[in-house]
């Protein structure tokens, strides 16, 4: 079978030999089915939980069995979600009017009584048909998706992403700074059968504890001073879809407790309720921490690892990565070539060795800033090893500890910014996140500080 268990399906019908009989059928192909025998519910039903294909009685006996009940309750589905798969359930003399609502937007029809093959073959059509919508639409957004690189290394990652991204495991991905683990977990959300449901990216390195609470489980009115009015947490705001927890290794002994409670009970309590809300999440985890390292010195809960690792991707350093260097940098020279309205540079053949030499700490965030550098310095329409100089601190494994940074009460205030950031930098090895943490800034504010001051 195409689809396993990985669906989530819906069955109205008003008659419970109806719902029980789908729901037996159903629960043996399928990873969730939901029945529904009263009609009147079924739009509450679908702004709280999404699903895969709806299965609709055409008549339901309160009416006049007429099947227009069937098709006004057809309507309100298609005006909702235009992309909804949803199977009509007819009697025999109706078939006429099933083709009707066909025209109407509905995916197909079985009749009463139904040929289970029949029924199921249906089903996997419909699923097919809402995950191709899905490949269609990540295939359009694959600007921010497309994963490079021939070597063994990626290609492995990509297999990996193929066959973990249409389950609905928890994954941790674990790499260096820079490695791509932000578009990795991207690609397995649009790979996924919940890509047309949010994908909700949060820092977690950069919250407080405080934060953490407000910004992922949300809160209510008046639950501290500054909580003018209720906010949804980011658990709310991915629900149906995929939540990434970027930096997971960074949180605090107390809120890592926080996190597992509400990924246990599935679901969360905004700050200032009693009342928990339930969520549907799909989540994927970073973090660029030697989280197993942390665990057995007991900084990082063991039983929490064990819920967000269900399936673990290991990102390579770039190093690591033969040739994709070469080929990487090509692929920036376009991005930034058009961006700054110059013509696609080549690299002399001693630039691509001096590139290929480089021990990349930053990984791939760095390459591509690298290359958008030496675009807009070079002189000439050839790349030049002398357009790429890597800082010291990039060359060299940094200095234990940093002397304390005396400024020049001369110096001009960015010059002193632009080295307090250095040396932070240099003490933290070059891990942003800290860096960021230490100089009380958000890792993105950093990163437009590092663009400005070219470090
Ligand atoms: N294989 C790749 N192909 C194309 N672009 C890539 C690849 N890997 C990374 N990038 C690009 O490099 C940059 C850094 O990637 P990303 O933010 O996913 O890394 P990260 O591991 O999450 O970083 P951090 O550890 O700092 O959170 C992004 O602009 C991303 O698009």
């Amino acid at each position: 079978m195409a689809t396993g268990k990985t669906g989530r399906i819906l069955v109205v019908d008003d008659e419970a030999d109806v719902l029980f009989a789908m729901k037996m059928l159903l629960k043996t192909e399928v990873k969730e089915v939901v029945t529904e025998k009263n009609p009147d519910n079924l739009m509450s039903q679908l702004s709280k939980e999404k699903f895969d294909v709806i299965f609709l009685d055409m008549n339901f006996k309160s009416a006049l069995n007429t099947g227009n009940e069937g098709l006004f309750w057809l309507r309100q589905i298609l005006g909702k979600d235009k992309d909804a798969k949803v199977i009509l359930i007819t009697a025999y003399g109706d078939v006429e009017l099933a083709v009707k609502s066909l025209k109407e937007g509905a995916y197909d029809f079985i009749v009463k009584p139904w040929h289970n093959d029949k029924l199921l073959e249906t089903l996997h059509n419909a699923l097919q048909a809402k995950g191709q919508k899905k490949s269609e639409k990540s295939a359009a957004n694959t600007g921010h998706t497309t994963i490079l690189g021939e070597s063994e290394a990626i290609q492995d990652i990509l297999y990996k992403i193929d066959k973990i991204a249409p389950t609905e495991a928890n994954v941790l991905i674990l790499g260096e700074n820079g490695t791509g683990k932000e578009l990795v977990a991207r690609a397995l959300h649009e790979k996924s059968f919940r890509a047309n449901q949010p994908f909700v990216s949060v820092d977690v390195a950069a919250l407080t504890d405080t934060l953490f609470e407000s910004e992922l489980f949300g809160f209510k009115k008046g639950a501290f001073t500054d909580a003018k009015e209720d906010r949804k947490g980011r658990f709310e705001a991915a629900d149906g879809g995929t939540l990434f927890l970027d930096e997971i290794g960074n949180i605090s002994p107390a809120m890592q407790a926080k996190l597992l409670t509400v990924l246990q009970n599935r679901q969360v309590t905004p700050l200032g309720s009693n009342t928990p809300i339930p969520v549907d999440i799909r989540l994927i985890s970073a973090t660029n921490e030697p989280i197993y390292e942390l665990a057995a010195k007991n900084l990082f809960r063991k039983d929490l690892i064990y819920r967000i690792n269900t399936v673990e991707i290991t990102l390579p350093p770039l190093r690591v990565r033969g040739n994709d260097v070469e080929l990487l940098a090509r692929h920036f020279a376009g991005i930034y070539a058009q961006k700054n309205h110059k013509p696609v540079p080549e690299f002399a053949p001693a630039t691509l060795q001096k590139l290929k030499q480089h021990s990349w700490p930053g990984n791939v965030r760095e390459l591509q800033h690298a290359v958008e550098r030496a675009i807009i310095l070079a002189e000439d329409n050839v790349l030049q090893p002398q357009d790429f100089s890597f800082s010291p601190m990039e060359m060299a494994p940094a200095a234990q500890s940093v002397p304390a940074f005396a400024a020049d009460t001369n110096m001009p205030l960015h010059e002193i910014e632009r080295e307090t950031i250095r040396r932070v930098i240099e003490k933290n090895k070059g891990n942003i996140s800290k860096a960021a943490k230490e100089l009380g800034l958000t890792r993105t504010a950093l990163y437009r500080r590092l663009n400005k001051y070219d470090i």
